[in-house]
């Protein structure tokens, strides 16, 4: 069975795709604009931990819509807990959001900002789920960690995934990716702010816990402005991050995952 077609253009983009992906009218759809005032500290929540140590990376393709590092996911080598994560959940693939020519690619935006880019690691519940699939239709089923790119200094460690990329410009290829670790994609902080939203993309499925961290990594402007075939734009904003909480940096000063004060 084929995918239903989607992209960014005028005929396939985000205003359409509720045409062929009915839950993108859902009330927990993603991206959303982040209003650091408005999220309410939740002292219950703990730090994130990444144990990326043993490096699973395995390739790195372009599927039309974005160049993605796929991972081993058969074991839990690489995985993301603690935050609002009631168990670990698999590292499967990270990818990018790039805006053209290192304009404003990112999904999520803060306080109507957007950064040049947005970096997402994609894990998956494997504790409750047998497979990526499955989980990605659950509520609880996957967590994405989101890592916002801004136009700076040189990134020293993005070179080897920007050279990588310009050997899979075109849609379809794939290329060997080994012993990348995405540890050192991470900010210094690991302050973040989490909350229930769905895949960005088609099927937009309503599974994704997000934690999206506060702080961005420098990237020079023309790591931002990497361009490959596939046709990277930014989907409008659903909603509004009015079900966010923040988390705290290493040390736990979470509050409770609060409701809106309407
Ligand atoms: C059941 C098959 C799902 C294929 C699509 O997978 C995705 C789509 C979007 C994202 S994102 N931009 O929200 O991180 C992550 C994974
Ligand atoms: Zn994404």
């Amino acid at each position: 069975m084929t995918g239903k077609h989607w992209g960014y253009g005028k005929d396939d983009g985000p205003s359409i795709w509720h045409q062929n992906f009915p839950v993108a009218e859902g009330d927990r759809q993603s991206p959303i604009d982040i209003m650091p005032q408005q999220a309410s500290h939740d002292p219950n929540l703990g730090p994130i931990v990444l144990n990326y140590d043993h490096c699973t990376s395995l390739n790195i393709c372009n599927n039309g819509h974005s160049v993605v590092v796929e991972f081993d996911d058969t074991d839990d080598r690489s995985v993301i807990l603690g935050g609002p994560l009631d168990n670990p959940y698999r590292l499967k693939q990270f990818h990018f959001h790039w805006g053209g020519k290192g304009c404003h690619g990112s999904e999520h935006t803060v306080e109507g900002n957007s950064y040049a880019s947005e970096l997402h690691l994609v894990h998956w519940n494997a504790v409750k789920y047998r497979s990526f699939g499955e989980a990605a239709s659950a509520p609880d089923g996957l967590a994405v960690l989101g890592i916002f790119l801004e136009t700076g200094d040189d990134h020293r460690w993005l070179h080897t995934i920007t050279d990588a990329l310009y050997m899979v410009k075109y849609k379809a290829s794939v290329t060997d990716f080994k012993g990348f670790n995405p540890k050192c994609l991470l900010p210094s902080s690991l302050h973040y702010w989490t909350y229930l939203g769905s895949l960005t993309t088609p099927p937009l499925h309503e599974s994704v816990t997000w934690i999206v961290l506060k702080e961005p990594i420098a990237v020079s402007e023309r790591q931002a402005s990497f361009e490959c075939s596939c046709s990277l734009g930014r989907k409008r904003i659903r909603g509004y991050a009015w079900k966010i909480t923040s988390g705290p940096p290493s040390l736990s000063k979470a509050g409770k995952y609060a409701p809106p004060i309407n």
